[in-house]
């Protein structure tokens, strides 16, 4: 046992199965931590490591050696078997096939040959998750002409040659022109009231998160470091308590984040994922590149990137499981975490911000999304992201640091010289101590202000990119026109509808149990009142009580039409806003293709709603006009109430419990106007008018004209129709102008639902 006890371990790596699997190799504890995580895992570490780090753990490394041993056996036995059957392939699962040089030797111990190392992980069939036919048989012909060693990478990685094929504008990581964001004087301060002090969340922030370079902030919880992410990315703006005041530049260029067209360009991956729950990854991914790479892919390299995409993030087990969320079980948090990230990285953003992308994460997985974020910069873009206790290997893949501290800056510049920075203010990283560990303790551990006599939190001494401060709450500096616009040839607007009413539909297919309860509540009802009021459409209209019984049917079955379909549309916008909103601000849709697309489906459960109310009413009750005229009636009522709904729906926000309050108050007022209870003659004059905005007001006079304009020819029959036509307003002649009264109004509710939603769309906060 060569352990170096004297030396502090480094913590937060000691249980891990990532790189210090071979470090912990040289203990009797380490070893049995390898055989119970992933050989593969395992193995792909061993990987990543520098030959150097590799060799010098093998040599000590014995149980090691064994399990890599036992794993080159089982595929050389697969080799033997190919060879006696004449065939020299080595078939891997799912039909993907390795060639094998003909010479290959099984490994008594491991070989300092990498690649026959990768082909042992490739074996692995926990790890290896299969390509789909067509691609399969592409990488069997591209392995077939090369050797074992051109496999490298992850278990799952994708193809390099099909890849290749993909057009630039279809690769995701083709070179990109980044952009450089700057900033200085970042304040937020949340103010106090009454007795509680202002609190200066950050503090003359400053920092720049350069292209091709990664850029990771640090701090303790609660240092500040969302908060900075939302200032710079538009979150977060002055109103209310808080205020917010900033010089951010784009490419030296004064730009203001909180600005839709700013906003867009900065793909923004947040901490908690907004993903749609009922759609799977591969559907994510491939909705999210359809809409924001313009028309010029067609669907097949569409598919390729996508499923490049779920290779490279490692999701291509999980690429058909739902995402899930509260209510319905998907995918796991770490699957979801990385599904948000593919969703930005597929349109090969300039500038990606990430919040806490490695949280949930296993150490292989962030040590996987770390150097693919690192890639991503490399090509192009500018790439920045908070984390909390990276382990020295993830680390070590940082370009720039920022670490904050109590809303300050403490360090910020290369990971390389931090060691030398704290070790010149006499904090020097103990050896075989994990850097990131260690900033972290000397910033939570040591006070303030002898950090500060220290000589941390160094001035901003770059060369000043922005003259004066500007406060955000005001207009803050608008140059956009001069930043490029990253979408040149936009899908049209029916490619966006479509698109969008087609994710609902399926969305309607998986929450089956929502759908279909929605549909067994308007049965219930509507059978229930077709029950009580049975027949009641056929009994003379001579006495009160037929009169009355007739009158109320036609209100209660108003009534559920006018609530049913409302309550669906009332919950949708709060309920998809986080969704609506991540997608409106990274351009997948104009907010009028998202409102005609709800407004499509909306329609569609209206009418199928309104038909199963109707077709069940109208028979059981035997109303007396035209089923037609009576269906037509019910559903533009039902898609009036719909608009209301969705005007409350888009004003209450992410509030959805609002909403819910303000619907019945809106709604069932109406009820009050159609001159069941009272005449409208009654009603004071000061509240008569209501009854003019009331949808269910024209469309109950469009059936009490049906019903009671062509009474009995007895006597009192007609004298009961005609007096009760009088008394709630219904009026023969004026049928016409009920309908068009009863669909302006569903246009004009509509129209104010757009502007709400097209203002809300513009603030995040
Ligand atoms: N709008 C706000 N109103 C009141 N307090 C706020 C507001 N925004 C941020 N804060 C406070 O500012 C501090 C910093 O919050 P922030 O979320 O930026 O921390 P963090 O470094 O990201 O922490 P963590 O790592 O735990 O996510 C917290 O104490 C938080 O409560």
């Amino acid at each position: 046992m060569t352990d170096d006890s004297s030396a502090p371990r480094d913590e937060s790596e000691s249980a891990s199965t990532a790189t210090p699997v071979i470090a912990d190799a040289t203990t009797a504890e380490g070893v049995f931590d390898i055989p119970s995580c992933m050989p593969a895992e395992a193995l792909y570490n061993c990987d990543i490591l520098t030959p150097e780090e590799y060799n010098a753990a093998t040599n000590t490394g014995a149980q090691l050696i064994q399990l890599v041993s036992e794993m080159l056996r089982t595929v050389d036995e697969s080799i033997r078997e190919s060879e006696n059957k004449g065939e020299n392939l080595l078939s891997m699962n799912e039909g993907l096939s390795l060639s094998v040089p003909a010479d290959y030797q099984v490994a008594t111990e491991v070989p300092p040959e990498r690649p026959i190392i990768q082909l042992a992980v490739k074996h692995a069939p926990e790890q290896y998750c299969g390509l789909p036919s067509e691609l399969a048989d592409d990488s069997q012909r591209s392995s077939s002409s090369n050797s074992a060693a051109s496999f490298r990478g992850f278990p799952d990685k994708f193809p390099e040659s099909i890849r290749e094929t993909l057009p630039p504008e279809a690769d995701p990581f083709a070179i990109r022109e980044g952009m450089t964001l700057a900033w200085k004087d970042v304040n937020l301060t949340v103010k106090g009231r009454g007795k509680i002090l202002d609190r200066r969340i950050l503090q003359n922030v400053w920092g720049e998160v350069p292209k091709k370079e990664t850029t990771a902030i640090m701090g303790s919880s609660g240092a500040g470091k969302t908060s900075l992410m939302n200032v710079l990315s538009g979150r977060t703006a002055s109103g209310g308590n808080v205020q917010v005041k900033a010089n951010i530049t784009l490419d030296n260029v004064p730009a203001d984040p909180t600005k839709i067209g700013v906003r867009q360009m900065i793909a923004f991956v947040a901490q908690d994922d907004s993903l749609q729950v009922t759609a799977t990854p591969r559907e994510a991914i491939r909705f999210s590149a359809k809409l924001r790479l313009g028309r010029s892919l067609t669907d097949d390299q569409l598919d390729i990137m996508t499923q490049c995409m779920l290779h490279e993030l490692g999701l291509v087990a999980c690429a058909d499981t739902i995402v899930g969320g509260p209510l319905i079980k998907g995918i796991s948090g770490g699957e979801r975490k990385r599904t948000s990230v593919g969703v930005e990285l597929v349109v090969k953003p300039a500038m990606l911000f990430l919040d806490e992308p490695t949280s949930g994460l296993d150490s292989f997985s962030a040590v996987q999304l770390c150097q693919l974020l690192k890639k991503v910069a490399r090509v192009g873009a500018s790439v920045m992201f908070t984390i909390h206790q990276p382990s020295s290997r993830i680390f070590r893949e940082f370009d720039q640091l920022i670490l904050l501290n109590k809303g300050r800056v403490m360090y910020q510049g290369p990971v390389s010289t931090i060691a030398d920075y704290f070790g010149a203010r006499g904090h020097p990283c103990p050896r075989n101590y994990n850097p990131a560990d260690w900033i972290m303790k000397v910033a939570q551990k040591v006070p303030i202000q002898e950090l500060e006599e220290a000589g941390f939190f160094p001035k901003d001494e770059r060369k000043a990119t922005v003259t004066n401060e500007v406060d955000t709450s005001e207009l803050l500096i608008l140059r956009n026109q001069s930043i490029p616009q990253a979408k040149e040839k936009p899908p049209t607007m029916t490619t966006e509808i479509s698109m969008l009413v087609w994710r609902e539909l399926v969305h309607i297919r998986r929450a089956k149990s929502v759908t279909v309860a929605r549909i067994i509540q308007t049965i219930v009802l509507a059978s229930v009142i077709g029950l009580i009021f049975f027949d009641v459409g056929n009994a003379p209209n001579d006495s009160v009580s037929n009169l009355q019984g007739h009158f109320g049917a036609i209100i209660m079955v108003a009534t559920i039409i006018m609530m049913g379909p409302a309550q669906a549309a009332l919950l949708s916008f709060p309920d998809e806003r986080p969704v609506f909103l991540r997608e409106y601000s990274t351009k997948h849709y104009s907010v009028s293709s998202y409102f005609l697309s709800r407004l499509s489906i909306e329609a569609m459960m209206g009418a199928l709603q309104s038909l199963l109310t109707t077709l069940i009413c109208y028979f059981a009750i035997d109303f007396r006009g035209s089923f037609i005229n009576y269906y037509g009636a019910c559903f533009t009522l039902a898609m009036g109430s719909t608009a209301i709904a969705v005007i409350l729906g888009a004003a209450a926000g992410s509030s959805s419990k609002i909403a819910t309050a303000a619907l019945p108050l809106v709604l069932l007022p109406q009820m009050l106007f159609v001159g069941y209870f009272v005449s409208p003659e009654l009603i004071p004059v000061w509240l008569r008018w209501i009854q003019y905005i009331c949808p269910m007001t024209y469309a109950t006079r469009i059936l009490l004209v049906a019903e009671f304009q062509t009474c009995e020819e007895s006597f009192l029959s007609q004298i009961y129709c005609q007096s009760l036509l009088d008394n709630t307003g219904a009026d023969p002649d004026e049928v016409l102008w009920y309908w068009c009264i009863l669909i302006g109004q569903f246009v004009v509710f509509r129209l104010i639902a757009l502007a709400i939603l097209h203002k809300s769309a513009q603030r995040f906060y």
